[in-house]
């Protein structure tokens, strides 16, 4: 199945996350919008001066200048709103609010001192220097829409427009479990035919979001029964499955049979995409499942295109897809038309104009996690295309 198809019907299949939870303003950083959140005042809140300088009313002006202007006082920024007295100017700070009847501020620089006035040689434009009350977002419009990812610039204009707690979806439970008789902990003495588990250890840190709650189930051995317990066991308290290695065909490979046996159902058993071919999709009771293949770079790839778009779509994410560049490619790479390639690919510089241009990595290169380490990200090679000549722009997925 070409990759969109397998998202779509993936994604149109799981679940979603609808409960929401109050969270303290800046405790919101990295959790998702429940619901869109306007503006309950214009931003910002009042007409202020956007300079040091002179608050007067241009239209006081009388014929042409230069003018001499008595200054009959101050404001501050925190002062609250005044009036302009007849015929004179006041001293403004940056941030002040503009006083009633004041339309433009004249910056210091802009005037001759005068005394206890001021001289001024040009009229001023009405509006100079004043920041509009709600010229950054007008009184009841909307600031930011429900599913967005929650940084550091999205809890300021909530700061800003008076936010002191903000809804957030609830997080999504993923429960991750790795499967094979070989896996032995990192750092556990390794007994002949055994390896270190790296794809736990690449799952969990791909999979430390504040969206998710992640709950680590460990390593199950290559055993049908144990793996229907554990797979069963992890889908009651999880929203999303995850787990890696045998879905591909060999005689240990049980996990779509240990998934229909544990009352679930298969949704999609293979994807068009290199490295990733055998990444299965389905449903265990409420809870959705992918299963990732065992190799390494397949199952971070898996994860990295596949995998995180489901993830990101059950727990309510907006608008957030792979962040795509456009690189060059330094070598001719061969490709055979029929699944799309995600090669590993190291940056080395720019082209003529600009552009970057990237090494494609060996493509054979699934076990490799000590490669995928030193890659930069991944350059597409699209389903449909035969070996790509030197030079040609591909899609890139920056790490
Ligand atoms: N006859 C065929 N054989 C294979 C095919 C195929 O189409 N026909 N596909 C190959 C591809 S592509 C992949 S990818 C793998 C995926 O197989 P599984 O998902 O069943 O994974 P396993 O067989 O369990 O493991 C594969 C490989 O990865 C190592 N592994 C597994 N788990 C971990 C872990 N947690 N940390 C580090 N390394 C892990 C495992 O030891 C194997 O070497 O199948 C190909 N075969
Ligand atoms: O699809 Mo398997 O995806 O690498 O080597």
């Amino acid at each position: 199945m070409p990759v969109d198809e397998a998202l779509n019907r993936a994604i149109g299949a799981a679940g979603r996350i609808t409960a929401a939870e109050s969270v303290p303003l800046v405790e919101a950083t990295g959790r998702i919008l429940a619901a869109p959140v306007s503006a309950s005042r214009p931003m910002p809140p009042f007409d202020a001066s956007a300079m040091d300088g002179y608050a007067l009313r241009s239209a006081a002006l009388a014929g042409d200048g230069p003018w001499e202007i008595p200054v009959a006082g101050r404001v501050r920024a925190g002062d609250p709103p005044g009036p302009l007295p007849a015929g004179a100017a006041l001293r403004i700070l940056t941030g002040a609010p503009l006083p009633l009847g004041a339309d433009a501020v004249v910056p210091q620089e802009q005037v001759g001192a005068r005394g206890a006035g001021l001289r001024l040689r040009f009229r001023p434009r009405p509006g100079a220097h004043v920041r509009r009350a709600g010229s950054d977002l007008a009184e009841g419009v909307e600031l930011l829409p429900a599913g967005r990812l929650i940084g550091p610039r999205e809890v300021g204009a909530l700061a800003a427009a008076g936010l002191r707690r903000v809804e957030v979806r609830r997080r999504l439970e993923v429960a991750l479990l790795r499967t094979g008789s070989e896996l032995t902990p990192p750092g556990a003495p390794l007994d002949p035919g055994r390896i270190w588990d790296s794809n736990g250890a690449t799952l969990l840190s791909l999979l430390s979001l504040p969206w998710i709650r992640l709950q680590d189930r460990g390593t199950v051995p290559d055993d049908p029964a144990e793996l229907r317990r554990a797979l069963a066991a992890a889908a009651e308290g999880a929203d999303l499955v995850v787990t890696t290695g045998g879905v591909s065909v060999g005689d240990e490979d049980h996990l779509p049979r240990a998934v229909t046996e544990a009352g679930g159902r298969i949704l999609v058993n293979s994807v068009a995409m290199k490295p990733g071919k055998p990444l299965t999709f389905g449903q265990i009771g409420r809870a959705s499942w992918i299963g990732l293949p065992g190799n390494p770079v397949a199952a971070f790839v898996g994860w990295t295109v596949v995998g995180a778009r489901i993830a990101e779509a059950m727990a309510g994410l907006a608008g957030t897809g792979p962040r795509k560049a456009i690189v060059r490619s330094a070598a001719p790479a061969a490709h055979r038309p029929g699944r799309c390639e995600f090669r590993l690919a190291r940056l080395v510089g720019y082209d003529a104009h600009g552009v970057q241009v990237a090494e494609l990595l060996p493509g054979e290169t699934s076990y490799r996690v000590a490669l995928l380490a030193r890659a930069d990200g991944l350059a597409l090679i699209p389903a449909e295309a035969g070996a790509v000549p030197e030079g040609t722009l591909l899609e890139f997925l920056p790490f």
